[in-house]
């Protein structure tokens, strides 16, 4: 797979043109999400937030013993994200969650008008290899990734989004999320 697509971000008539502050880096597990998205926050002086810290113990229990989480599970957790992105965006920050149907979606971005995604998209084997790899390093088991895929909504139609192969080195992945942001022009509040 090559990088994919891109679509500029939203603006907002009247709003002050900047770079955009806010950026969440999407896909299901294994893609790569937390590690691009602490070395893309590293590279732009940003900080780092780590979806997966904001999950319940409730939530990290369902999933360490394979039960995978329902909308209801997510409201919550995407509710504190939300939250979280609003409080850093004026500074600058880059988000690692799973954001896996639209909906989830739209709920962080009632949170910051503009928020842009970064789908890092990943086959199931590559996947799969990558979370077996950690092994007992990370609470989430493989037999959950079948379920990320069905549940995953992919954000092809989306504004604002940048969509890389998230199989490219890793080098590679950074240089084009730095420089998309740097290109696109982002209406922020
Ligand atoms: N582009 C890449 N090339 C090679 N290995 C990668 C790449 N991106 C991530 N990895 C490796 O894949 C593994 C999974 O990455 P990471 O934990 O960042 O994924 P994740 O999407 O955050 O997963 P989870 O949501 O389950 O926490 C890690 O061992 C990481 O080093
Ligand atoms: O929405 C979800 O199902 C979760 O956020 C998962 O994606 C995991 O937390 C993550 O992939 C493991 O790190």
């Amino acid at each position: 797979m090559q990088k994919i697509a891109l679509s500029s971000p939203d603006a907002t008539p009247g709003a002050a043109i900047r770079p955009p502050h806010a950026v969440v880096v999407m896909g299901v597990s294994g893609c790569g999400k937390s590690t691009v998205g602490d070395m893309l926050a590293r590279r732009q002086h940003w900080a780092f937030v780590e979806g997966d810290a904001f999950h319940s113990a409730e939530n990290h229990a369902k999933m360490r013993a394979g039960v995978p989480l329902t909308d209801e599970d997510r409201a919550s957790w995407l509710a504190a994200l939300g939250q979280e992105l609003a409080r850093r965006a004026a500074d600058g920050v880059v988000l690692s969650c799973s954001a896996l149907k639209r909906a989830y979606r739209q709920q962080l971005r009632a949170h910051v008008p503009g928020l842009v995604f970064i789908w890092l998209e990943v086959g199931r084997d590559a996947a799969h290899q990558r979370v077996a790899g950690r092994g007992d390093r990370h609470f989430f088991p493989t037999t959950l990734i079948d379920s990320q895929f069905a549940t995953l909504e992919p954000p092809h139609d989306e504004a604002g989004l940048l969509h890389l192969d998230s199989e490219r080195p890793l080098e590679e992945l950074l240089a084009h999320a730095a420089a998309w942001l740097q290109r696109n022009p982002h209406a922020h509040p």
